[in-house]
């Protein structure tokens, strides 16, 4: 990738600008090839999630990412490239694609500033393949946006991802660009409140609470019975409103109600969305360093600070949820391992969300430039924190007890820089919205000394919390 010097203010850049793209239009003509040119230049702070409210059109795919405690946000809005497949190979296909689209893209602006240049965003289903043949997303969705505004530390980058050839008019190209940044200027930065949607709902169940409680039952013996160490069930909610789901209000409900987690959503531009707010972060890479959570094991908050601390207590220490835990510390570390990194686990500590608290352990890695972060997404997921252990065996017993598709519930969802940087998270406590009907999705791990009561209670818990915001 070729990288054209920063200038920093925007009427220099505007000529600037022209003279670049002239040159990668020259280029395209001599060599009769076609580029993806990417602008990044620094903005007004905004809230992407106000701009990608306003600006994203329901044919279009998108993907919003959150974290309000480290104070940063992207919306990705429309794509210029993408890719969506199916298939045991995605990982190291979406690798692939995501290398080769960069060999072709020539950057300018403000290079340096954190989420300039081109981004890659990508999800992936649980399984390598959907069941359920009109599930609305492929089982892997990479895209390069259109339009990409982030925001870290209260400084705003707005990214314009655009094919260059030798018919483009670059006038036209510019004027679009300041265009925009004109209408994303305008709309003031504000962060709306809570909204109690007045709006009737409707529940309906896909499985039943019985199902779910006779499956850990089932699950338990053959836990007994050695056949696996650990599996993850989850249930879900159906939910139809009398209005249509306003997403901008859940995902601004989801940020506010869970400062601590991930808030996401992507849309597959025939009007599905999947959203929620997860606590689990897959990897992130930073400069070379892999951060991973081993997070397994849960406990609700307590309503008082001593019922709060008491439940932490016997969380950390019980013998059951160590267990539980230390599959998903094990198998991250071998799978790291297993590619040539050299795990370090980090002291244990307690992820304490609004409505539950977990046992975390984070693990770090330094990663080789010659290693791609989706080769290391590909060789974790799924972990057993979602999953169970042995992996396969709880895969295959998790299509035997769920009755839905898992779709894009309890996968990497994320996003790729063009120098090795991520970030990835596990698609849980999520929803699946479609106009006035949504799916709610959580699940519980179950082993020895799971009690289906217990699981089923923690379940509804998660569930629960996410209706909240939705509704
Ligand atoms: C599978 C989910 O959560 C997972 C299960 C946990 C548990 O059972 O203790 C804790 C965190 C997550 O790893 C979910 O919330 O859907």
């Amino acid at each position: 990738m070729t990288v054209s010097p920063c200038r920093h203010n925007l009427f220099v850049d505007r000529k600037g600008l022209y003279q670049f793209l002239e040159g990668v239009q020259q280029n395209c003509l001599t060599n009769n090839s076609r580029q993806i040119v990417s602008i990044s230049l620094e903005i007004d702070l905004v809230d992407p999630l106000v701009i990608l409210d306003t600006i994203s059109q329901v044919n279009e795919i998108n993907f919003y990412f959150e974290n309000k405690g480290k104070g940063e946000a992207i919306a990705a809005i429309d794509s210029v490239a993408d890719l969506h497949i199916d298939g045991s190979d995605r990982f190291s296909k979406a690798e692939y694609f995501i290398k080769n689209s960069l060999k072709n893209i020539i950057s300018f602006g403000n290079n340096n500033k954190p989420f300039s240049g081109p981004h890659f965003f990508c999800y992936f289903s649980f399984f390598n393949q959907n069941f359920q043949a009109d599930y609305p997303f492929s089982s892997a969705t990479i895209f390069l946006p259109r339009w990409q505004i982030s925001v870290k530390n209260q400084s705003c980058i707005l990214v314009m991802n655009s094919v260059m050839n030798a018919s483009v008019n670059i006038s036209k190209l510019i004027q679009t660009l300041f265009n925009k940044i004109e209408i994303i200027s305008s709309l003031k930065y504000h962060s709306p409140k809570i909204d109690n949607f007045p709006g009737n709902y409707q529940k309906t169940s896909v499985t039943n609470a019985d199902h779910f409680k006779n499956s850990v039952s089932s699950a338990l013996n053959k836990i007994h019975a050695k056949h696996l160490t650990k599996v993850v069930l989850a249930d879900v909610l159906d939910v139809k409103s009398s209005n249509h789901f306003n997403l901008f209000k859940s995902l601004n409900n989801l940020r506010e109600i869970h400062p601590n987690c991930y808030i996401f959503s992507t849309s597959n531009g025939k009007g599905q969305n999947f959203i929620g707010a997860s606590p689990e972060r897959l990897i992130s890479i930073r400069q070379q360093q892999l951060i991973t959570d081993a997070l397994a094991g849960s406990a609700p908050r307590g309503k008082t600070p001593a019922e709060d601390a008491a439940n932490a207590n016997s969380l950390i220490n019980s013998e059951k949820e160590k267990h539980e835990h230390s599959l998903v510390i094990d198998y991250i570390t071998q799978r790291l391992s297993h590619i040539g990194l050299l795990p370090q686990v980090l002291p244990p500590r307690l992820r304490q969300l609004t409505n539950i608290q977990h046992l975390w352990t984070p693990i770090s890695a330094i990663v080789p430039p010659n290693v791609h972060p989706l080769k290391i997404v590909g060789q974790l997921h799924p972990t057993p924190a979602v999953a169970g252990a042995a992996r396969d065996i709880a895969c295959a017993e998790i299509r035997r007890y769920e009755n839905f598709e898992r779709g894009l519930y309890a996968a990497p969802l994320g996003w790729v820089d063009s120098h090795g940087n991520c970030e990835f998270i596990v698609g849980i406590r999520s929803a699946l919205i479609d106009g006035d009907r949504a799916r709610l999705y959580a699940g519980a791990g179950i082993v020895a000394g799971s009690d289906p009561e217990k699981e089923f209670a923690e379940v509804q818990l998660k569930l629960q919390a996410l209706l909240k915001a939705l509704v």
